[in-house]
């Protein structure tokens, strides 16, 4: 479980507490989270959103939405057959990651995890909505960066999944990377090995929520 506890002595500091103040925090139990996180890993195709989103759900003991078990049949055969998707044809799919995400928060989650390539910045303004639906739900966007013949080489290398090698480009073609004023993406540098990745990526997520 992502250790929310830190943030209590963080928000009150132990040397400015009464020894009252202590045993009460002592035995008093675990504040609920202020906010509950909602974690959008993004990139285009291959960057490795599924494997690090995976990796912090589980460090974080958070639900996990695979965003790609979303998209429409239509959507997955055109993907199949070598032709990118449309605004139109994701339009949908976006809100309806963000109803999913928002459920699960409903349900009683502190924060959830999701995949979703979200790869331009009308898409991530889309999700980024979510707090208008749910007060104290917060959306951050875990941008993987690579460079394409980075990503190239690991989707070829890739076995058993519809989006093939030739549909990467399309995906840089569409990417409008994060702008410096998009102040809820982490920005990961993706051509790492896997291991340092994940590692920095959960490293960056919570420092956010220490912060929040
Ligand atoms: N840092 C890394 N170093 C080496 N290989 C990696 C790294 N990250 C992911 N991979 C590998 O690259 C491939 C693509 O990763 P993954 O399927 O997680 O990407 P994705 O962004 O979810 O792709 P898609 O959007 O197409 O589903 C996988 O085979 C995965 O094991
Ligand atoms: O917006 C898109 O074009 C899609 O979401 C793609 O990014 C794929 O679903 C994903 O990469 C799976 O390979």
């Amino acid at each position: 479980m992502l250790s929310y506890e830190n943030r209590t002595p963080a928000a009150t500091p132990a040397h400015t507490m009464t020894s009252t103040a202590s045993q009460t925090r002592a035995s008093a139990p675990a504040p609920e989270p202020e906010h509950h996180h909602i974690w959008i890993v993004t990139g285009p195709a291959g960057c490795g959103k599924s494997t690090v989103a995976k990796f912090i759900s589980q460090a974080l003991d958070l639900p996990f939405i695979e965003g790609d078990e979303y998209h429409p049949k239509a959507n997955v055969d055109k993907m199949t057959r070598g032709e990118p998707l449309t605004d139109a044809d994701r339009w949908d799919w976006l809100t309806q990651l963000r109803e999913e995400s928002l459920q699960r928060l409903a349900s009683g989650a502190h924060g959830v995890v999701v995949t979703c390539s979200a790869l331009k910045r009308k898409y991530r303004d889309v999700i980024r909505v979510a707090p208008y639906y749910a007060r104290g739900a917060r959306v951050h966007f875990v941008y993987l960066r690579a460079t394409e013949d980075v990503l190239l080489a690991r989707v070829q290398a890739r076995r058993g999944h519809y989006m093939g090698a030739n549909m990467v480009h399309s995906q840089f073609d569409a990417l409008e990377e994060p702008a410096e004023s998009e102040t809820d993406v982490i920005s990961v540098d993706v051509s790492a090995p896997l291991e340092d990745v994940e590692r920095e990526a959960l490293r960056r997520i919570r420092d956010v929520v220490l912060e929040d």
